[in-house]
């Protein structure tokens, strides 16, 4: 068995046990809200998923370097039991040839516990997703993003609540169904919560037919691959690595492609900076993507690059 295959596996299982706790803090309410800077929350739920996240994937994998948003105390261990079972339906998977022989030292995991954490807060809860991102060599390789809440407006089978999408470069993605978006038409999705002058420029130069304002880096690459929207624009600092790296290599393993506004892909070993200076663009089809990019204003990029050079 590849470490690959395993690591993604074990990240599925852990991924549906993170999305249960975020539930469970939600129906007993106390979220304990923090703000770590301007606009920036932390919850109950962020810090007891990255508990469980990191602490699972590192009895596993005791010498993957995993890197979680959130700043905890490392002597904290994790309150609720670690999950150390493989998910059987992705083990079934053949890893690519060139995947096969990586080391643990050339694997860097990177956790988003709660992706949309303002918008959980504000009980906007289908916008929430949990994000574990595979990097080998500094690239952004397989993806896990667990939705927690999916379904919870039409469903009241419990069991058909929430879903937990998986992709991997050269394998494909499971769980969900690609789309693609109306043809003859521009959708853009973009944040609710971190909007910006430069991005409100970039959206009116593309000329949209409808924008859809939503939280989550992760919940809006799933609305780009099921064609809800062209295009995820988020021309503005403020998106980290751990945001970025499960939904670019989501996107990939279907074909699309997320970068920085300059059409350059993020890289994503141990020693990068984690916050994505030069902002996001995300396509459902790579044939599409320099478009957008092209679309985006230069002053808005010459802004970004000054920004991220102080
Ligand atoms: N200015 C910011 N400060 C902190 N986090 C940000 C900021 N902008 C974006 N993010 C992170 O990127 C995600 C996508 O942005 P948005 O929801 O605004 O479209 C947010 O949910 C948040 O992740 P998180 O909720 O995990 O902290
Ligand atoms: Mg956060
Ligand atoms: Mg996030
Ligand atoms: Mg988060």
């Amino acid at each position: 068995m590849s470490l690959l295959i395993k690591l993604i596996s074990a990240s599925v299982s852990v991924a549906n046990k993170a999305g249960s706790i975020i539930r469970e803090i939600m129906r007993k309410g106390d979220l304990n809200i923090v703000d770590k800077g301007i606009n920036d929350l932390q919850t109950e739920a962020d810090r007891r998923a990255q508990r469980l996240i990191v602490s699972s994937l590192t009895k596993i994998f005791p010498k993957i370097t995993i890197i979680g948003e959130e700043q905890l105390d490392a002597n904290e261990a994790s309150s609720d039991s670690l999950v150390t079972s493989f998910d059987n339906s992705v083990l079934t998977v053949k890893c690519p040839q060139e995947y096969v022989d990586i080391k643990d030292e050339d694997v860097v995991v990177w956790v988003d516990p709660l992706d949309g954490t303002s918008e959980y807060t504000q009980g906007l809860l289908d916008h929430v997703t949990v994000l574990i991102g595979v990097a080998v060599k500094g690239e952004a390789v397989a993806g896990v993003i667990h939705q927690p809440y999916y379904n919870y407006k039409l469903e009241t089978d419990a069991s058909k609540l929430g879903r937990t999408i998986w992709g991997m470069n050269g394998v494909g993605a499971f769980g969900i169904n690609r789309k693609q978006p109306p043809e003859g038409k521009r959708i853009i999705t973009t944040t609710r919560s971190h909007s910006s002058k430069a991005i409100n420029d970039s959206i009116k130069a593309m000329n949209p037919d409808q924008v859809i304002e939503v939280g989550g880096a992760g919940h809006k690459v799933l609305l780009v691959i099921e064609g809800e929207a062209h295009a995820y624009i988020f021309p503005s600092p403020g998106c980290k690595k751990w945001d970025t790296c499960a939904p670019e290599a989501l996107l990939r393993s279907i074909g699309g492609k997320l970068t920085d506004v300059f059409g350059n892909s993020y890289k994503y070993d141990s020693t990068v900076k984690h916050a994505n200076d030069l902002g996001v663009l995300a396509t459902y089809s790579a044939a599409v993507h320099d478009w957008y990019c092209n679309a985006i204003p230069e002053e808005v990029k010459i802004n970004l690059l000054h920004k991220s050079n102080m």
